[in-house]
């Protein structure tokens, strides 16, 4: 790993334009060298703050970028609960993503088909590698630890082999998705965890900090060679006590 920095902003009205800045810098990296920005999203409360961010720059070039999910709710894309439904609304239908540059599910089949047909298109965009390797990943995490739709105690957590997984008991609704793996996740140039409000702060302590037991499954994400960054707001990281980078709004990262 390239190092992790733990950075913190007084809310999340500050951690926003750094997201938007970080996504744009790795963006600017990666097409100039080597064509292309490979970016992974996730959804929940990222969908917004993202969107808005990115809605927010008048120059934003998207024509180059290759967008795919790091998790998504096998729901259909009309669903309130679909990412891919989220962002079209929010942001692809306002920016220039070409529809070829966007790697959704086909939320049409069944779940472990779906997630075979979701590994098809990410090995038919990454011929190269055993595991994509993603230009930059947003990641959440949820209060209970997950992050993707990579769940405390799963068995999806010890998957080595696949690129993508079916998942139909997710303890958060809706029940069926498909999600990246952890080689997946960890194989990324850059990883971004996007974690706000107190309810997080419990548990980010935890993965932060370490604990007692198995690691939850946002602490197993350690990038083999790429950045590991986590940008969360004060009331998310009231009760950490390691040592934390505190930046504003101007920020670069
Ligand atoms: O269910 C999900 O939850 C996580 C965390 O969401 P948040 O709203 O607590 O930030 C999200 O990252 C994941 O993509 C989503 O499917």
């Amino acid at each position: 790993m390239a190092g992790r920095r733990v950075v913190v902003f007084p809310s999340s009205a500050e951690l926003g334009p750094v997201l938007g800045h970080l996504v744009t810098s790795r963006a600017e990296k990666a097409i100039s060298s080597h064509g292309r920005f490979t970016l992974g999203l996730s959804g929940g409360s990222l969908v917004s703050m993202l969107s808005k961010e990115l809605l927010a720059m008048p120059e934003l070039d998207c024509s180059k970028w290759l967008v795919g999910f790091c998790d998504e709710r096998l729901v259909s894309f009309d669903d309130p609960e679909s990412t891919y439904g989220l962002y079209k609304r929010q942001l692809f239908s306002k920016v220039n993503i070409p529809d070829s540059g966007i790697l959704t599910i086909d939320s049409s089949l069944p779940v472990t088909e779906c997630a075979e047909d979701y590994t098809r298109k990410l090995k038919e965009v990454f011929p190269n590698d055993d595991f994509p390797v993603f230009d930059l990943l947003l990641l959440g995490m949820g209060p209970d630890g997950h992050t993707c739709s990579l769940f405390p105690d799963h068995p999806l957590l010890e998957e080595t082999k696949k690129i993508v997984a079916p998942i139909s008991d997710s303890p958060k609704p809706p029940p069926q998705r498909v999600t990246m793996t952890l080689p997946v996740v960890n194989s990324a140039r850059c990883v971004a965890f996007i974690s706000t409000g107190g309810s997080k702060a419990p548990v980010l302590k935890e993965v932060l900090e370490g604990r007692e037991g198995p690691a939850f499954p946002a602490a197993r994400v350690v990038p083999t060679n790429g950045e590991l960054f986590w940008l969360v707001d004060d009331p998310a990281a009231a009760s950490l006590t390691i040592q934390v980078e505190r930046l504003g709004s101007g920020a670069k990262l």
